[in-house]
């Protein structure tokens, strides 16, 4: 691992979050599709650059965040953005209560607050899915300035320097509409891609402790030909979605396969000939 990330973990281990806060701790485990990929990104955050992860649904965006808050023992605090999004989910709001028997007016920090002022990593869910107004809010927190103006309370927030940003968006997805040019060239963007071959049976190794061997070689032969599938565009890309696949052999130790991957992976697609093609794939697997 680079120099440069090992000092900060180093860094990092050495704060202790406050207890209240660690359960906002998540697990780790993320599978890089290739050796440079994770650290790349991670390269980023320790620069203080805010992270844009674009892959399909089900490729690890939000695993990698997580698993990324684990590696530098960071809390994070996740935002999922939609039309409905508006700028209280994101900063906060004021609210009424009782303190030693008088009426006061208190502002609730969102996790936009709390993660500039605690250091925590900001994990922002699908940030194409913002109305384009709502966002603008998040510039002066995104580039060199690491700063808020918070509207409700007028305080001045500037980030602590652990603080860091991962946003995720499914490029192509119905509802998105492309990102405005100055919020996106704020980030450094990656794509994550589903991942394959070793990285995909390390997963399953890690993710089952007693997956049968044909079981899991069924299903690694599977992936590989709905890649293939996808590659030729005969299939849309979700069709070898890993969080679709890990859910066929959730299901496959229960009940047949057959209805396993039909219910996980083929029903998932709108088009008729696209859920056939899945079926037939696995029947060729299945025998
Ligand atoms: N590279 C990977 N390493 C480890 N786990 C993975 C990886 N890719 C997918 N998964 C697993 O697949 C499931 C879905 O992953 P995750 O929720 O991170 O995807 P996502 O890209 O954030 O999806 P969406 O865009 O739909 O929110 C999780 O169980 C996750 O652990």
């Amino acid at each position: 691992m680079l120099a440069i990330i090992q000092q900060e973990i180093q860094k990092r281990q050495l704060i202790t979050n406050e207890l209240r806060y660690s359960n906002l701790i998540p697990q780790g485990g993320y599978k890089s599709p290739d050796e440079h990929l994770f650290e790349d990104v991670l390269v980023s955050l320790v620069l203080k650059k805010p992270v844009l992860l674009k892959g399909p649904s089900g490729s690890g965006k939000t695993k990698m965040a997580e698993s990324i808050a684990a590696l530098f023992n960071q809390p994070m605090h996740s935002i999922n953005c939609s039309v409905d999004l508006d700028a209280e989910s994101m900063l906060g709001f004021k609210t009424v209560v009782q303190k030693d028997n008088q009426t006061m007016i208190e502002f609730i920090e969102g996790p936009i607050v709390k993660a500039m002022k605690l250091g925590h990593l900001l994990y922002i869910d699908e940030i194409n899915m913002a109305k384009p107004e709502t966002l603008p809010i998040l510039h002066s927190v995104l580039d060199y300035r690491r700063m808020l103006t918070n509207p409700f309370t007028g305080e001045v927030i500037h980030a602590h320097e652990n603080f860091g940003v991962i946003a995720a968006i499914n490029e192509g997805y119905i509802g998105t509409t492309p990102m405005n040019e100055a919020l996106k060239n704020r980030f450094i963007s990656y794509s994550v891609p589903y991942i394959s071959g070793e990285q995909l049976a390390e997963l399953l190794d890690e993710t089952y402790d007693d997956l049968q061997m044909d079981l899991k070689q069924m299903m690694l032969n599977l992936s590989q030909d709905l890649r293939q599938q996808v590659i030729t565009g005969l299939l849309s890309e979700e069709a070898a979605s890993i969080r679709s696949l890990l859910d066929a052999i959730d299901l496959a130790q229960h009940i047949d396969i057959s209805r396993a991957i039909q219910y996980a992976i083929s029903e998932k697609l709108e088009d008729q000939s696209e859920k056939q093609l899945v079926m037939e794939l696995a029947n060729t697997w299945i025998g």
